[in-house]
């Protein structure tokens, strides 16, 4: 089976993939992750010489060569994944894959990236506290109608790492 794990920047996707491959004995990758390997270069650096659509192309490009390629694989997606191109339908119609929304609410998201932004290029240059919420209540809006057809939702917010990965397991099997 391919774990697919989705969900908004900094819900947990790649610290609870990580913990879930090894209780599983698969295989984790996180596209990130793997985008930045095949590319030589940081998510970041892409964004800026390359511009977002081409991080997009390659995101759609990276996720099908995984899901056509692995088995017993926990794969965590970017944050912006399901919402371009077909992706959401490439991973729901992908054979032998389940996929799941790791829900978080606005203020776990933010008490998050308020402390993590510099890495995120999307959030990257938003200066104030007050911004950062506007913009991610926003962009969260849009986002859920893609996340939210995922196969399971988990919602996670307020719960320990390992309670949310015992969920993920009972979902699963
Ligand atoms: N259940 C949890 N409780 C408390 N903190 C958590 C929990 N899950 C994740 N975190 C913390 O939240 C931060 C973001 O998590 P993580 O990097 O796994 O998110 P992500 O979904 O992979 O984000 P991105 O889409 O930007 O890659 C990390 O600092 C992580 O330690
Ligand atoms: O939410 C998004 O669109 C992104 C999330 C990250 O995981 C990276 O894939 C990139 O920074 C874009
Ligand atoms: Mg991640």
């Amino acid at each position: 089976m391919i774990v697919i794990l989705i969900g908004y920047m900094a819900s947990g996707k790649s610290t609870l993939g990580r913990i879930l491959a090894k209780k599983l004995n698969y295989e984790f990758l996180d596209l990130d992750d793997f985008i930045e390997k095949k590319e030589n270069s940081a998510i970041k650096d892409i964004f800026k010489s390359k511009g977002e659509i081409h991080f997009r192309k390659l995101e759609t490009h990276y996720l099908k060569e995984l899901l056509d390629s692995k088995n017993n694989l926990v794969l965590s997606l970017g944050g912006g994944t399901p919402c371009y191109s077909n992706n959401m339908n490439t991973i729901l119609n992908a054979k032998n894959a389940k996929s799941i929304y790791l829900k978080a609410s606005i203020p776990t998201l933010i008490a998050r990236l308020k402390n993590e932004k510099s890495k995120r290029p999307l959030i990257a240059h938003i200066e104030t506290d007050d911004l950062l919420t506007e913009f991610i209540g926003k962009h969260l809006f849009e986002r859920s109608q893609f996340y939210s057809l995922a196969n399971v939702t988990i919602t996670t917010n307020n719960k320990v790492e390992s309670d949310i990965v015992e969920e993920l397991v009972l979902e699963l099997f």
